[in-house]
């Protein structure tokens, strides 16, 4: 599995924000101002071939819950887009509100969505491991999709089905052979492009985020089940409903956001 785990594990309690990053100039999230951002025509289409095969797992890791893939080969990659290297999947994961007025991490013009999906990949073409790259600037490529209420998705359910399993943190349960191109919405060509951060502890300024246009739609049954999750283990005597595990917005500081459409 993806070794974004020693990552997470450095997880300082939950927001415990301003945590101030030493010389952060590149800070994720951030609002995507329309009007400030600036058409480049050579943006690419991105590309991104997943094998089901390399699905693993489920874990919620008291923050979110991974859908982790074996990223010991290059199966699951993504290239194109403003990248120049070809990138590894190695985890997605999501960000909620505690209803449907917020959640999402980024937000569009100051628009807030119910939740947020991101697909963790990279730099296979340089580095040889998850926890190399997450120290690099050009280490990681997060494509991050936003999630609003409507039909359900159809493709989501079966992930929605297994998270009972993973109800406490530390949980995990096998989840093998999901496609997770199925969340993609189904234009992937228009996206806007930044240079940031992990959007957690330890909010290294490693990412290409990629964001896109286009939302999916998911039902509202399906979010709450997504509310349903605890940031508590098993053990705790207190439960903590998991919600609300979204950064407060950063800085844009000296930063162009790029669009691949005009
Ligand atoms: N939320 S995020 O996509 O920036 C992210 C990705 C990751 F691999 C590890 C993290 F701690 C946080
Ligand atoms: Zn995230």
């Amino acid at each position: 599995a993806c070794s974004s785990r020693f990552v997470l594990s450095q997880m300082h309690p939950m927001w415990q924000e301003p945590l101030e990053v030493p010389g952060g100039d590149r800070q994720s999230p951030i609002d995507i101002s329309i009007r400030k951002s600036v058409f480049d025509p050579n943006l690419k289409p991105l590309v991104t071939r997943y094998d089901p095969r390399t699905c693993q797992q489920i874990w919620n890791n008291g923050y979110s819950f991974l859908v982790e893939y074996d990223d010991r080969t290059d199966k699951s990659t993504l290239h194109g887009g403003p990248l120049e290297d070809q990138f590894r999947l190695c985890q997605f994961h999501f960000h909620w509100g505690e209803n449907n007025n917020w959640g999402s991490e980024h937000t569009v013009d100051r628009h807030l969505y119910p939740a947020e999906l991101h697909l963790v990949h990279w730099n296979s073409d340089k580095y040889s491991l998850f926890e190399e790259a997450v120290m690099e600037d050009n280490g990681l490529a997060v494509i991050g999709v936003f999630m609003k209420v409507g039909r359900r998705h159809e493709g989501l359910q079966k992930l929605v089905d297994a998270l009972p399993a993973v109800r406490h943190k530390d949980s995990v349960v096998e989840f093998t052979k999901f496609d997770p191109s199925c969340l993609l919405p189904q234009n992937t060509n228009e996206y806007w492009t930044y240079a940031g951060s992990l959007t957690t502890p330890p909010l290294t300024e490693a990412v290409t985020w990629i964001i896109m246009k286009q939302p999916i739609e998911v039902s509202h049954d399906q979010l709450a089940v997504f509310r349903s999750l605890l940031f508590t283990s098993a053990e705790e005597e207190v439960q903590k409903s998991m919600v609300n595990n979204f950064r407060v917005q950063q800085s844009l500081k000296d930063r162009t956001i790029r669009s691949s459409f005009n």
